[in-house]
């Protein structure tokens, strides 16, 4: 009699060989649609979304004849688990599963080839046009009229789409009873009963140094658009901080501090020849070769693509790619580094059984992207690769320094926080669609502290004006990975043996800390993410197997103390008035 278990071992390797292939042709189908939007390629994406779908039910089916009681291999159930783990795949309503995949395919041709109207004959699409335009303007009313026209072209223009999109990821998810909703379903990648208020912990640890560069930055930008502009409540306007989502302020570095960060005579080719440099010097991978020959790394002039940033794993071992509208731009730099991050990753557990090639959670593959920026970016890197003429004075240089690195990794806090809290009450029905873009702008104003030029109401949808958000994207994965990634950078740092403030610490060109951290990412998904966050933090002061602010807060430390000084010197109010939002109209 062959033992249960090693039924299932048989099994397994059968498994990982088919799931292989059929997700090479899945997402395959995805690239040629995303760098090709026409009505055939959606139509064979779609078609292949069904076909895995249906691989994934009659896989899980398979794998639910084993009894898990029988085997006490940890790995082999656990394999089992995710092979039975296939979100709304369970359902067996076909029908509603082709019409998700037509509403998102909806939506996302919506958002991609929209084009925002910044008067009555222009119109632009949102890469790069309007994302320069709400970078570099310095014009109150030009930055409105792009921040309004791509809110009118883009979320207004899908609105009606997203009711029955959320009551059919629901009516699917919840068919087999494991899950409450569509937002319990997305919160269980990270394996803990308690994650929804670990991070709502580590948000309220982190809003007085939010509320703190609020105050400084919404002084700076007072004295430069007039005090005209911001009302009494405390809010700044969200159009004028260099980002179309207000989500990343380094683009209005040149009004908050003496001398701005510029842009130099770079190619697109080498932006990714520098991020490629930087992940070797640390004896991580190097992109292979049909990573060059395959990538779409600038945005084709003869056709409709996909421009959001993603980073491609056809799963055959071999085939990685980058998808980017790529263009010579600071903040691109950092999104580069940001995608070779993902990719470096999967290079790591290419080898690991397919069902363990993922992030340890979804927020370690998007920490794992942006940890570099934490080292590429000090004075000293940008030096040496030319991108800074000369590295700024000690003291005066550190505040400008952390200044800018604030202006993209606190600012975002709320940001990053505030999008899922939006969707997770949509998904419970706590929110419904007649007050989506009140609720919105409830967090939009309560957390972040911002307010939208012009008048909303609910006849707007602006949450649909964000790429992830009709993308069907989980987005607290970048609020962890934003706390996550300094935890490994001190740890990194430690292990690097790289002595002196956390924000000073660059380990290019350091192959201990490399090491320690392709330990971690080589793990893959095998293990539950505290045993990976705890195989970086190990042996350092910042030991854990857990989410921690600290490192964050540590890093900003000398900011902080700084902000407080000056906001006390100008007599700055600290924060805003909750509940009060202008031009939002409330039900
Ligand atoms: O969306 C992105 C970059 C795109 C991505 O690399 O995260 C991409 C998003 C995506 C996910 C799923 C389908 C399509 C696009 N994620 C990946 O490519 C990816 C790859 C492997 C595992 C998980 C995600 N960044 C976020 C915020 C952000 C966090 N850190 C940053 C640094 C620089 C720029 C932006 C950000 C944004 O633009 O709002
Ligand atoms: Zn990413």
């Amino acid at each position: 009699l062959v033992s249960e278990e090693a039924a299932a071992i048989a099994y397994l390797e059968e498994y990982d060989k088919l799931t292989a292939d059929i997700h090479y042709q899945y997402t395959k189908a995805g690239w040629i649609y995303e760098t090709n939007i026409t009505d055939e390629t959606l139509a064979n994406m779609t078609d292949w979304s069904l076909k895995l779908s249906d691989f994934k039910y009659r896989e899980a089916k398979n794998a639910s004849r084993f009894d898990l009681s029988k085997i006490n291999n940890k790995n082999i159930t656990r394999l089992l688990r995710k092979v039975m783990n296939i979100g709304i795949a369970a359902s067996p309503d076909t029908v509603k599963l082709k019409k998700i995949s037509d509403i998102e395919g909806e939506m996302a041709g919506i958002y991609s080839t929209a084009k925002g109207c910044i008067d009555v004959t222009t119109c632009l699409p949102l890469e790069p046009d309007l994302v320069n335009i709400i970078a570099n303007s310095r014009h109150y009313e030009e930055l409105a009229a792009a921040w309004k026209g791509w809110r009118d072209a883009s979320g207004k223009k899908m609105k009606h789409l997203y009711p029955e999109y959320v009551n059919l990821l629901n009516e699917a998810i919840t068919f087999d009873g494991k899950y409450e909703d569509m937002g319990d379903y997305y919160r269980s990648d990270y394996e803990s009963p308690t994650f929804e208020s670990d991070v709502r912990a580590l948000f309220q640890e982190l809003a007085p140094l939010y509320e703190n560069l609020h105050a400084y930055v919404r002084r700076k930008l007072r004295q430069h658009y007039g005090a005209d502009k911001f009302p009494n409540t405390g809010h700044i306007p969200a159009h004028i901080l260099g980002n179309m989502w207000a989500q990343d302020w380094t683009n209005v570095y040149d009004i908050l501090a003496p001398y701005p960060n510029k842009g130099s005579n770079y190619t697109i080719t080498r932006m990714y020849k520098v991020a490629e440099d930087f992940f070797t010097s640390i004896g991580l991978n190097k992109m292979p070769l049909l990573f060059w020959q395959k990538s779409m790394l600038v945005k084709p002039i003869d056709r409709e693509v996909i421009c959001h940033a993603s980073a491609w794993d056809f799963g055959n071992k071999r085939d990685f790619r980058i998808k980017q509208c790529t263009t010579l731009t600071d903040e691109q730099l950092l999104t580069v580094h940001h995608e070779m991050g993902h990719i470096i990753y999967y290079l790591a557990y290419k080898d690991l059984p397919y069902l363990y090639r993922d992030g340890a959670n979804p927020g370690f593959h998007e920490g794992m992207a942006d940890i570099v920026t934490l080292s590429f970016q000090t004075p000293e890197h940008l030096k040496k690769i030319g991108f800074l003429d000369d590295v700024p004075a000690q003291n005066e240089g550190d505040i400008n320094f952390l200044l800018r690195m604030a202006l993209s990794k606190v600012a975002f806090l709320p940001f990053g926080y505030l999008i899922d809290q939006w969707r997770w009450s949509v998904f419970r029905g706590d929110t419904m669609p007649d007050s989506y873009n009140e609720k919105w702008w409830d967090l939009r104003c309560d957390l972040q502290g911002i307010f939208p030029p012009v008048e909303r109401t609910n006849a707007d949808f602006d949450p649909g004006a964000k790429y992830h958000v009709p993308g069907g994207v989980p987005y607290i994965s970048y609020f962890v990975s934003f706390v996550a990634q300094f935890q490994w950078h001190k740890a990194l740092c430690k292990v690097a043996n790289i002595s002196g403030p956390l924000h000073r610490c660059d380990i290019y060109n350091n192959t201990m800390a490399g090491s320690r951290l392709n330990d971690m990412l080589k793990m893959g998904s095998t293990r539950p993410w505290g045993e990976a966050m705890l195989k970086i933090t190990n042996g350092t002061d910042g030991q854990t197997n857990k989410l921690s602010a600290a490192p964050l807060l540590e890093y900003f430390g000398p900011l902080l103390k700084w902000l407080q000084e000056n906001n006390r010197m100008y007599n700055e109010r600290i924060g805003w008035d909750k509940k009060k939002c202008p031009n939002v109209q409330s039900a």
